[in-house]
């Protein structure tokens, strides 16, 4: 199980400064069970892991299993909540550069991910990479009126059925979307399309165990039934509200405790390749669950050690209003031994026979070491290995921390209406219809120099 090591945190905050919180949260694990908690109407990922394999994804595993069959390429349409997750969980799991080994090894069709932006050069990209493959299109949107996947999809659609006429192009597309609401829903019915639903009381960014998650992930080979597994196991071990016993609300209460005093920064660190979508997948759940009313830590992450050599600098002596939490794996993976090189004289001989994992590891005592000695407070997070069962654990860990931190803060962590403002300025300055008068209101400030 995920475990929480304080041992780099300790001169920065107090075992009593936590503890002192232990009631606040025991409250908020009542409510939050008892579904009576702001956003209370989006508390379906609490028990998703139990109620997910109860109830069985055979569906699920059969649409995958077609997908396998059918194509040689799956392009996974989607942003923020409907994309995040499938892509750190694809990336943890399966090799560095999967696209690239032979399907064999890779257990599924390539995957490449789309309306996640808004670039022309990408897409145009993306199409010349999928000429001659045949390709299914995994469309996700919750909402169904999200632009960018909404804007890619139609460019894909378009070329598939240029590329296989329409009927067959019916049979390549898997619409992930709401139960009944949307654009997108509307269309996946008129068109007949296979579709997946997301659950109404899970939002994007804790959907990542839903068929927006799940079917990709299926697809690509990864066994789902094992990340579903270990969520289910953490949905269990962290199922009591004791500080001591539940590491997940334990680091809610350090990191709430470090940000009243003073910290505004949270920096994810890792230091395997293959997190590094972990990473956007946590700062998405952090940053729209905590950024509101004026609040929040900004999350952060650094690709270790990559980043020791540029923001390694300011992590050590810049402003120190930051905290690091580390995430570790026990087992790394394979092995690579350094070899004995008789007769080079690079200064390597004393790591000669070394592992490289191991050599990694002393790279990250040694920076959690440097950092706390700069005032960089570190919070290590230990997971066992890469596989599907860790990376279910670790998910259900953050998704419920975050709950607790958020709610330890005062905000609802369920909601966004942050996301709102820039939308209306662009649907304003795209010409949507219903946007005229706002359209005029923006384009008089931006003639007049924007005030
Ligand atoms: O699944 P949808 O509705 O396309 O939304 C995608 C993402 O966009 C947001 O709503 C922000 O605009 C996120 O909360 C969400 O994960």
């Amino acid at each position: 199980m995920v475990e929480l090591d304080l041992r780099f945190a300790e001169g920065a905050v107090s075992e009593s400064e936590w503890r002192q919180l232990q009631p606040f949260v025991s409250d908020i694990h009542r409510r939050l069970h008892a579904g009576d908690v702001p956003g209370a109407d989006f508390l379906g990922w609490l028990h998703l892991p139990s109620e997910t394999l109860r109830d069985g994804i055979e569906p699920l595993l059969t649409a995958a299993t077609a997908i396998q069959e059918q194509a040689d390429a799956l392009v996974v349409v989607g942003i923020g909540g409907s994309y995040l997750g499938a892509r750190a969980a694809l990336e943890w799991c399966l090799p560095e550069y999967f696209n690239q080994l032979p399907r064999a090894v890779r257990g599924g069709p390539e995957v490449y991910f789309a309306g996640n932006h808004l670039s022309a050069p990408a897409l145009a990209d993306l199409l010349r990479v999928l000429a001659g493959k045949r390709v299914c299109i995994n469309v996700i949107s919750k909402s169904g009126t999200t632009t960018e996947p909404a804007v890619a999809f139609r460019v894909l659609r378009a070329w598939l059925e240029e590329q296989v006429g329409p009927e067959e192009a019916r049979r390549r597309i898997y619409v992930t979307t709401d139960r009944v609401r949307g654009a997108l829903r509307r269309f996946a019915e008129a068109e007949g399309l296979k579709t997946f639903v997301i659950p109404d009381d899970v939002g994007g960014r804790y959907s990542v165990l839903t068929p927006v998650g799940l079917l990709p992930l299926a697809a690509a080979g990864v066994p789902v039934a094992e990340l579903l597994e270990g969520a289910r196991a953490a949905e269990e071990a962290l199922a009591t509200d004791r500080l001591d016993d539940n590491p997940a609300y334990r680091y809610a209460a350090v990191r709430n405790a470090l940000h009243r005093k003073g910290k505004a920064l949270e920096v994810l660190a890792f230091y395997e390749p293959a997190l590094r979508s972990f990473a956007e997948w946590w700062k998405q759940l952090f940053g729209e669950s905590e950024g509101k009313d004026h609040k929040g830590l900004f999350p952060a992450s650094v690709a270790y050690t990559t980043d020791l050599h540029s923001l390694g600098q300011f992590i050590q002596e810049g402003a120190r209003n930051l905290f690091e939490t580390v995430i570790t794996l026990d087992h790394p993976g394979e092995s690579v031994s350094l070899p004995a090189v008789a007769g080079v004289e690079d200064g390597l001989a004393y790591l000669a026979g070394r592992d490289l994992s191991w050599i990694n590891d002393q790279a990250r005592i040694a920076t959690q070491l440097a950092h706390a000695d700069g005032g960089v407070p570190n919070l290590r997070i230990r997971v066992a290995d890469r596989s599907a069962r860790s990376l279910g654990e670790l998910f259900y860990f953050f998704e419920l921390a975050c709950a607790v931190s958020g709610l330890l803060l005062g905000v609802n962590p369920f909601d966004q209406p942050g996301v709102e403002a820039y939308k209306t300025n662009m649907f304003a300055l795209l010409g949507k219809p219903g946007y005229e008068s706002a359209q005029a209101a923006l384009r008089a400030r931006l003639e007049e120099g924007v005030r």
